[in-house]
């Protein structure tokens, strides 16, 4: 390993629980654009190589950027978005556009308008493909082959709503998504932006437990494309391989390789939560908590990386501000009780106060997009191997993190097969009274479970798979 990665691997050991996405591109290809300057150089020193109708590289201001990384020669990664066309989907096509280093191939679904979003898109000067995907008939092949498939498809809140309250029109657009996903890639990574996300991400994962733990019934019709007859993944424990013996064990190893390969479905299921984090960091950051710099700004929010636990939506949302990377006296967090909880409020609130300033046009679409595009990105980073990514985002737990709840939100460490486990999250590290919003928090999350829960299995009963 040389010793940039060293101290990248270093750096990562010691700083913060969650990335930030201000240095992806950065600290991934310091080397390549320390080699790529060091070529450009000797270009210039080049008589051959000078020309006068040609203007030099850096005289254009993008390709001057920083940012701008040429794509890797051996593959192309491609990412798609399902609800592409909307507030939240068009500026994450154009952020992820920009992380071309990354991504490729951009393919774009939507039910409108996504041919012209995917044109203009086209002309943004970066090596990355863009495809544009126009309603269901489209919607397999958006989806096969991607890495990554972020999903901010259906009704956002107006004015007055929760989200929960968007659970009867996005409950069926997610269902029939996740089917499709289900079917034709489940090996990708699947990034649910769609509210309720308390309820929509174990409403995936039931589909895919019954899509994939049917696959020996399936594989059958599949057709050669269907990954349902190319399992997404090897089981990942001793555990899942066949045991030999009697029936009895046959059958049980059967089971448990049937859970094990719905855990390494659910592992690749993601509800983003990432808001939420980027939120607790710059409200934080703004409060009294933080002196602010000499010259009068605000502590930088990137340095300031605070776990958010639980789910998303109001009390379900817990930021840990205990456990925040910059130091925080957590003497004064319990004794300014009052200053501690309107933080936490203007957290668990943040997305009303956008939702009202907008009124009525819209709720968070710009730092969503910036946020999806953190995780996204996190994700791809960790799929290519890099280690010590951490995200926190809402999954399913093979062994429940707060009593009885398979779904909460956690610090996760990230890799290539989808998270491998929690990162620092341990109930009695909390303070009383972060431990109480949890217990709080657990309570409306196993309703929005159940509820997500049961429409899949409803649905799935009905269509009889
Ligand atoms: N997880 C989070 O932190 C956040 C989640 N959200 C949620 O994200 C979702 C999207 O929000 P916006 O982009 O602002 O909404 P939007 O209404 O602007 O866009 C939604 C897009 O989804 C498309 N769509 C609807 N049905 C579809 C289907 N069956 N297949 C494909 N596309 C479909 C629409 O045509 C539209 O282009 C909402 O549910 C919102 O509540 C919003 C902000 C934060
Ligand atoms: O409230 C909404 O619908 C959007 C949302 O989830 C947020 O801003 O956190």
């Amino acid at each position: 390993m040389d010793s940039s990665k060293n101290q990248q691997n270093n750096n990562n050991n010691k700083s913060s629980k969650v990335t930030s996405t201000t240095s992806l591109g950065k600290r991934r290809s310091l080397n390549k654009r320390a080699r790529n300057r060091a070529k450009g150089h000797q270009r210039r020193e080049d008589p051959a190589n000078s020309t006068m109708s040609s203007p030099k590289a850096s005289e254009y201001g993008s390709q001057a950027s920083p940012l701008r990384q040429p794509a890797t020669p051996n593959e192309i990664t491609k990412v798609t978005i399902l609800g592409a066309a909307g507030g939240i989907g068009q500026p994450l096509a154009l952020l992820l556009m920009l992380h071309s280093e990354y991504v490729q191939h951009l393919a774009l679904y939507d039910l409108v308008h996504v041919r012209g979003i995917a044109a203009d898109l086209s002309h943004v000067d970066r090596q990355c493909k863009v495809t544009a995907h126009l309603g269901p008939d489209e919607l397999t092949e958006a989806v096969r082959d991607a890495k990554v498939i972020v999903i901010p498809a259906g009704l956002a809140q107006k004015p007055g709503m929760s989200r929960d309250d968007l659970f009867g029109s996005n409950a069926k657009i997610m269902y029939n998504l996740a089917k499709v996903c289900a079917q034709v890639n489940p090996s990708a990574h699947l990034a649910i932006i769609s509210n309720p996300v308390n309820s929509l991400v174990p409403l995936t994962c039931e589909v895919y437990q019954r899509i994939l733990g049917a696959g020996s019934r399936k594989e059958k019709s599949a057709d050669s494309n269907s990954a349902l007859s190319q399992p997404a993944a090897p089981p990942a424990s001793p555990g899942a391989a066949a045991p030999a013996g009697s029936s009895a064990q046959k059958s049980a190893g059967k089971q448990q390789q049937q859970q094990q390969c719905f855990h390494d479905c659910c592992r690749r299921i993601f509800g983003v939560t990432t808001l939420d984090v980027v939120r607790a960091s710059t409200l934080s950051a703004k409060s009294a908590f933080f002196k602010p710099e000499p010259n009068g700004l605000f502590k930088d929010p990137a340095k300031i990386a605070i776990p958010v636990v639980g789910g998303h939506a109001g009390k379900t949302i817990i930021p840990l501000l205990s456990q925040s990377t910059m130091k925080v006296d957590k003497k004064r967090l319990i004794e300014e009780k009052a200053t501690t909880l309107t933080l936490i409020e203007s957290i668990q609130q943040a997305g009303i106060e956008v939702l009202n300033a907008k009124k009525g046009a819209g709720s968070a679409t710009l730092a969503m997009a910036y946020s999806a595009c953190r995780f996204t990105i996190s994700l791809l980073r960790a799929q290519q191997g890099e280690p010590n990514i951490i995200e926190c985002a809402y999954v399913r737990h093979q062994q429940p993190l707060v009593s009885d709840l398979e779904y909460f939100a956690a610090p996760l460490v990230l890799s290539k097969d989808g998270y491998v486990k929690t990162q620092g999250f341990s109930l009695n590290k909390l303070l009383p009274y972060e431990q109480q919003m949890i217990e709080e928090g657990a309570k409306e999350l196993r309703m929005s479970v159940a509820k997500g829960e049961d429409f899949a299995k409803e649905q799935l009963s009905s269509e009889k798979l």
